[in-house]
């Protein structure tokens, strides 16, 4: 007996990785799956009726699907604790995680794929059943697991949790799915399409209505169209996980020795594809904290900028007026503190401003408070009171696909309209809160035109007292190399050029747009 028969190797990582019926599982560091079946002949033929047990990882990510579909739950936060209950080893959960997020990025080409090979629109089809062939779908296409384990295991996860007769079809139709490889079923589900927006959502699995804004986005910026390709493989990658060492408290040599390396982008940070952060102290106790790289730079953009509000002297007062779940305003905090300025972090959501004194409380407690409210109310409680302010402001989050995958599906085209009235009323609260003299940083996770350059140019025609001030050149400023070449200097319309935007596929960050806007006084 081979030590693969006897299950030894699969032992020792956890005792999990021995397949049902005969076929051993073998993981790579990174959750790769090779499988040695000694039984290839018999699940082929009778797949499920060997596998009766589901595989623990992809237990794993089908009931994160499930979540996701049939609670509106978000992936990146319950698959965590799925992975913690289930007890997944390390190279488990790296199965688990690429399975789940591969199979959430890429939903709307699989069920394409899926609708071809089924006798019934995927609406008539039980919601479990439908997720447990997209699981199939991403193993059999887009992971290296070969087919048979692919089928097996898939088929045996369907049997275990929803039932023989379900599996029977699951089997069938993942059979078809596995006749072609994806590029064939790219090819096939592309053909006669002449249409480029149609195309790439097809082959980079967004939806067309955010690849056109997608776009859009790119040529407002100066950008070239073609840039779209590189944007929406950014996407569907995998990303880095950032760490930022608040400044004047945190320290990053711990994060050094657990792997990360230095962040080229922003000072203080660091960078890792993954890899246990409860473990890293430093984490624990709130002095280093996770946050996109571009989140950094835009705080720190702010926090840089030149004001000359504070002419008396005084200790400058700063305001985050959407701080919720509070990482910007822990980075701004902690800047703050060592320029003795302070910082008054509202947010509206009683949970969420709960999160905001968690993510502060480790920087001086005499260089914040938090505020409960609507940041609507502000501008007219405090009119002319902080020196800098922060309008981060609720949208799309349609540049931070990335880390949310299933986010691209579950947004909708009228979700843009709907913010547009909250984020202008947000600025122009904000505008009215800042001293003469003071800037507003006006922020999104989105590169959608209609929630960044529109909103920015609506409060600038209302208003005769503000300036745009350069955010290309303040981000290049807060940057590590003084390069960063966010501002769009080549933009069509002038007013553009003084508004910045970050990219994925450039400098791998979220697509974070920062517009800088000074009260002349
Ligand atoms: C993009 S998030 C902010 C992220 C945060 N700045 C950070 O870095 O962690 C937008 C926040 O705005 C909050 N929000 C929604 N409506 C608001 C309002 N009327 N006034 C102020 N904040 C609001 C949301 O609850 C959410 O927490």
């Amino acid at each position: 007996m081979t030590s693969e028969q006897s299950g030894h190797s699969s032992a020792q990582r956890g005792g999990h990785g021995r397949a049902q019926g005969g076929g051993v599982r073998r993981r790579d560091d990174a959750g790769r799956e090779r499988n040695r079946s000694t039984t290839r002949n018999k699940t082929e033929t009778a797949p499920g009726q060997r596998t009766r047990v589901a595989d623990p990882a992809r237990l794993v990510a089908f009931e994160v699907l499930r979540a996701v579909s049939a609670d509106d739950a978000y992936a990146n936060l319950v698959l965590p604790a799925r992975i913690r209950k289930h007890g997944l080893d390390r190279r488990d959960a790296g199965f688990a995680t690429e399975l789940t997020y591969g199979a959430l990025r890429a939903q709307g080409t699989y069920d394409a794929i899926l609708a071809t090979c089924v006798d019934r629109p995927l609406s008539e089809l039980d919601p479990a059943i439908l997720d447990a062939l997209r699981l199939g779908v991403h193993q059999l296409l887009a992971m290296r697991v070969p087919t048979h384990a692919a089928l097996d295991q898939t088929v045996g996860l369907a049997r275990a949790v929803i039932g023989a007769g379900p599996s029977g079809l699951v089997n069938a139709v993942l059979r078809k799915v596995a006749a072609k490889d994806l590029s064939e079923w790219l090819i096939e589900l592309s053909a006669g399409i002449t249409d480029e927006v149609k195309k790439a959502s097809i082959e980079h699995a967004h939806p067309e209505w955010i690849v056109r804004s997608m776009r859009q986005a790119l040529v407002a910026h100066g950008r070239d169209v073609s840039e779209i390709t590189a944007l929406l493989e950014a996407d569907n990658a995998a990303p880095v996980v950032n760490l930022v060492a608040l400044p004047g408290l945190g320290d990053l040599a711990e994060a050094f020795e657990a792997s990360f390396t230095p962040g080229e982008l922003v000072a203080d940070s660091a960078l890792s594809s993954g890899g246990d952060l409860g473990r890293l102290e430093s984490v624990r106790e709130g002095t280093v904290r996770v946050q996109d790289a571009g989140s950094q730079l835009v705080a720190r953009a702010l926090a840089g900028v030149e004001v000359t509000s504070g002419k008396d002297g005084s200790e400058e007062r700063w305001l985050d007026l959407c701080a919720g779940p509070g990482g910007k305003a822990a980075l701004l905090a902690a800047l703050a503190a060592q320029k003795n300025a302070w910082l008054l972090a509202n947010e509206p959501a009683p949970h969420r401003a709960k999160l905001v004194e968690q993510a502060l409380a480790a920087i001086p407690h005499d260089s914040w408070t938090v505020r409960t409210g609507d940041g609507r109310d502000i501008g007219r409680e405090h009119p002319g009171a902080f020196d800098r302010v922060l309008v981060d402001a609720p949208c799309t989050g349609l540049g931070a696909l990335r880390r949310r995958p299933e986010s691209r599906w579950r947004r909708k085209l009228s979700d843009v309209a709907e913010l547009g009235p909250l984020q202008r009323e947000l600025l122009a609260s904000a505008l009215d809160a800042v001293k003469p003299g003071g800037v507003v940083a006006y922020v999104t996770c989105s590169p959608h035109v209609a929630e960044t350059i529109a909103v920015v140019e609506d409060a600038m025609r209302k208003r005769t007292d503000v300036e745009l001030v350069d955010a290309g050149a303040a981000l290049d400023t807060a940057s590590l190399s003084g390069a960063v070449h966010a501002g769009n200097t080549t933009a069509a319309v002038p007013g553009h050029r003084m508004m910045a935007q970050l990219w994925p596929h450039i400098h791998q960050s979220d697509a974070m747009f920062i517009a800088l806007i000074r009260k002349n006084g």
